[in-house]
């Protein structure tokens, strides 16, 4: 009512302004009166009603217009921020990537002075750019020759040289054991594959191996009986030093003070250097042990042994029954190995301020899963891989996986088998709320950005080969790319006979009774 007031006076206002603007109007003095008294009339039912809905609409419609285009800017200034971060961890992903993949023969390049000057350095944590700067053997190959103290307590300051290896193709041919670097030859417009990415590699010990890690699955009998007996035969016949995790040395020597040379470390910084100081890694359990094995090594991994003592073992091709005759074939070398891809994983808050806030990298040997969590509502990743949009998953979440995890929950996701070797990303949705969705292998170079919308219902979960569960708000997002350490695991054949042996015996790949031979009558 008090609206339809205010405009009668605006009109009557309007009237006033129009007569002293033309000058004296005799018909428009005489009209003065009579829309006074229209307006003192009563109005016709509706009309102020319609006039509020009116000026309303209006208000509503203006404050959408302004959202909309603040809306605008905003998302356009957010956008340009998504692109500036996503370049600078490409630009920092690039740079982590050593120059040259092939990994060959030491050239022996690091000084003795240079070892010098390592060897007294204590074990401190390193930034990852640090630690990439310090692979001085780093263009061509794995810096297997470096030298450091041990400042274990209870080892007296002993100058331990790493052995070194080298590892080549199997098939080798040329004279000189030199890996030819160009795998595609563009040579006077003919284009041919010279070498092979994923051919077998062998390697070869060029100084007998030392150091020993062995890692254990936990709360097991028979682990904990076997690790006593593996780690007495190593040190008795073997003559290797031998590291454990701190809870297997106290295991050990609870048994008994024999065991009273087993190395351990007294602090997880000290775990960051263990590269440098093992020559071989052993595991004692499942595919869970090996993942626990590649999580410790954070740059560089040394090959891993790995024994099965758990149900399936996919990665574990060694029987522990024989670890003697297996081991001591290993220790001469040269054995084949697996050179297993790393995804490497950063998660990229919203909420930091710089890129530096962000948390580190992780590194993963199964897969980054992208997940709901106990949120019952779809989530809803936007995914994008370099500078292309991918897609959005709508569903109960996505898996990126290596090729090595592509056996793991890639595979009970409905994603393909890959042969470990291969290289390539694998982008696997779990239960996609679309009939058409079908899994992809990408290429190995790309970089991948999974990003919770800023509209999404709710949160999104990252689990890191099964492990380390992180809340994603919306706005955050991850970021991944395969990573320059991968783990050598040995083979007891190759890499292709044992994925076979894999497939067949673990998951039973393609078990069927075989048809008889009698039936209906064969075509002629
Ligand atoms: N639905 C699923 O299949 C599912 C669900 C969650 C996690 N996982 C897998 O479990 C892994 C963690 O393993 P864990 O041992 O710590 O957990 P776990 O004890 O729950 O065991 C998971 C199972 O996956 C098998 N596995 C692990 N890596 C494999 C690989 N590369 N190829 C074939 N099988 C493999 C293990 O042998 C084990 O039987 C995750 O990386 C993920 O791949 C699978
Ligand atoms: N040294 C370790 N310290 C702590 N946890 C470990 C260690 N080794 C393995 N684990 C964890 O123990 C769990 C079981 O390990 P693993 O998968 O090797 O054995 P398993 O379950 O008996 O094998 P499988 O899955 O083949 O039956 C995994 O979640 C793994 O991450």
């Amino acid at each position: 009512m008090n609206t339809a007031k205010n405009n009668s006076s605006e009109l009557l206002g309007n009237a006033h302004y129009v007569a002293q603007e033309n000058g004296p109007n005799p018909l428009i003095a005489n009209s003065e009166q009579g829309i006074k008294e229209m307006v003192e009339q009563p109005h016709v039912d509706g009309i102020e009603d319609h006039l509020v809905e009116f000026s309303e609409a209006i208000t509503t419609v203006s404050k959408v217009l302004r959202r909309a285009a603040e809306g605008k800017v905003s998302a356009q200034a957010e956008a340009a921020e998504w692109k500036r971060k996503y370049e600078v961890e490409r630009e920092r992903n690039l740079q982590l990537e050593p120059k040259d993949l092939t990994f060959t023969e030491h050239k022996g390049d690091c000084s003795e002075q240079q070892v010098g000057r390592d060897s007294i350095q204590h074990l401190q944590p390193m930034p990852d750019t640090a630690k990439t700067s310090q692979r001085c053997c780093g263009e061509h190959g794995i810096c297997s020759h470096e030298v450091l103290r041990e400042s274990y307590s209870n080892v007296q300051c002993k100058i331990t040289k790493k052995a070194s290896f080298k590892l080549q193709w199997c098939n080798i041919t040329d004279k000189d054991d030199q890996h030819k670097h160009d795998i595609v030859s563009f040579e006077k417009g003919n284009i041919t594959t010279a070498e092979r990415s994923s051919k077998q590699i062998s390697l070869k010990w060029e100084s007998p191996p030392q150091n020993v890690l062995i890692l254990t699955k936990p709360h097991s009998t028979s682990v904990k009986v076997l690790c006593a007996e593996m780690v007495r035969w190593l040190k008795e016949k073997e003559k290797l030093n031998i590291y454990v995790e701190p809870r297997v040395r106290n295991d050990l020597l609870t048994e008994s003070v024999y065991y009273n040379f087993v190395q351990t470390w007294n602090d997880e910084q000290e775990i960051w250097r263990l590269h440098e100081i093992v020559d071989l890694v052993v595991t004692l359990g499942g595919d869970g042990t090996v993942l626990w094995a590649a999580s410790k090594f954070k740059g560089p991994v040394p090959p891993v042994v790995p024994f099965s003592l758990g149900s399936l073992g996919f990665m574990t091709p060694f029987y522990s029954e024989r670890y003697k005759e297996c081991l001591k074939s290993i220790l001469k070398g040269p054995m084949s190995i697996t050179l297993r891809h790393r995804l490497q994983c950063h998660v990229i808050r919203d909420a930091a301020k710089s890129e530096y806030e962000n948390e580190g990298p992780i590194l993963v040997l199964n897969e980054v899963t992208i997940d709901r969590g106990i949120s019952s509502f779809l989530t809803n990743l936007e995914c994008y891989c370099d500078n292309s949009f991918v897609t959005i998953v709508q569903g109960d979440g996505l898996i990126l996986s290596t090729t090595s995890g592509s056996t793991a929950y890639s595979l009970a996701a409905g994603g393909s088998m890959v042969h470990p070797q291969v290289p390539g990303i694998l982008f696997t949705p779990i239960c996609p709320h679309s009939l058409s969705f079908r899994p992809l292998i990408l290429p190995e170079h790309v970089t991948l950005r999974i990003q919770v919308p800023f509209n999404s219902r709710g949160h999104a979960w990252a689990s890191f080969d099964g492990k380390d569960r992180k809340q994603l708000a919306p706005g955050d997002a991850l970021v991944c790319s395969m990573a320059a350490w991968p783990v050598p695991t040995a083979c007891r054949g190759d890499s292709t006979s044992d994925f076979f042996h894999s497939i067949h015996d673990g998951l039973h790949w393609n078990l069927r009774k075989t048809q008889s031979f009698d039936g209906p009558p064969r075509e002629s």
